[in-house]
């Protein structure tokens, strides 16, 4: 579980990154912070493995303060995945994914058995170990770059806006090889990104973000949906159109769901749960 407890974060410049923010993420499930750019999110992620520390307020894992351990360690302890992969050109796949295991230092050898392990996890074939990150597809290299998050497993992975520059389909592909990859492993993963649909797919606990972190609304999917907080959330997450405005319409074969452009999404059966 962390914990933040009326966290700020302003940085040099001034600028009021996060203000005031408290927020409880429960362990091995999945929240994600969504919210438009320059709300937060990136600053809320980097505070929880110290890679940027709060100006005020408690961030706790487990019921212990982070702030009085050591951060590279902390670092290493806790996955971390970015939106460019942040693969280091001149290793090969493998030498990426086992950079902190190196770190820690494991033996060369088993830190490519290691690699290999976690290819196979996320779905890489071996042969791909020793090529260099440019001789990767783009979702290849985020595959690597997830792999590389999970090589020390460790309890906690962070995901900032991960699939974020891949294209639709290969997106689509890496957000299901995470929630099977989730189902294996029951990690407490906390997820940035900026597509609510993204957010309602993946998260288990989501945190609709407003400038300086605000919440704007925490709940699961469902909760949000069936009750958003207030206009702003209605919109943001589209209940007001789109495939999630949808209203019921009467066929001489029964009971239909529309959306608001008037296309059939499914029928209405007997329990009232659509098909
Ligand atoms: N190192 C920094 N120095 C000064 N201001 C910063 C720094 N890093 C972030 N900021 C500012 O803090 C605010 C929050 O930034 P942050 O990156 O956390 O937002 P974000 O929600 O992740 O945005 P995006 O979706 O665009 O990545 C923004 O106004 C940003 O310009």
């Amino acid at each position: 579980m962390i914990e933040f407890e009326n966290v700020s974060k302003h940085y040099a410049d001034g600028t009021m990154a996060v203000e005031n923010f408290s927020l409880t993420i429960p362990a091995r499930k999945t929240t994600v912070f969504v919210g438009s750019s320059g709300c937060g999110k990136t600053t809320l992620l980097r505070m929880i493995n110290r890679m940027v520390d709060p100006s005020s307020g408690s961030i706790r894992i487990d019921e212990q303060e982070i702030s009085t351990k050591p951060a590279v360690a902390l670092r290493r302890s806790i996955g971390y995945v970015m939106q460019n992969s942040g693969l280091l050109p001149h290793f090969t796949v493998a030498e990426n994914i086992a950079t902190v295991p190196r770190l820690e230092g494991q033996s060369r050898k088993a830190s490519r058995v290691r690699a290999l392990e976690l290819m196979e996890t996320v779905g890489l074939p071996a042969s791909m170990a020793d090529r260099y990150p440019h001789q990767l597809s783009g979702g290849q290299q985020q595959r690597v770059g997830v792999a590389r998050g999970l090589a020390s497993d460790p309890n906690i992975l962070l995901m900032d806006e991960p699939f974020g520059a891949v294209d639709p389909i290969v997106r689509a592909e890496l957000q299901q090889e995470l929630i099977r990859l989730q189902q294996d492993l029951g990690k407490t993963i906390v997820f940035v990104t900026h597509d609510i649909d993204e957010a309602f797919l993946l998260g288990d606990q989501v945190v609709i973000l407003a400038a300086g972190a605000q919440k704007l609304q925490v709940g699961s999917p469902s909760e949000i949906i069936e009750n958003p907080a207030n206009d702003f959330v209605a919109s943001f997450i589209g209940t007001d159109r789109g495939a999630r405005a949808l209203s019921v319409k009467h066929t001489p074969h029964g009971m239909v769901l529309v959306d608001s452009q008037g296309r059939t999404q499914g029928r209405l059966i007997e329990d009232g749960s659509s098909s």
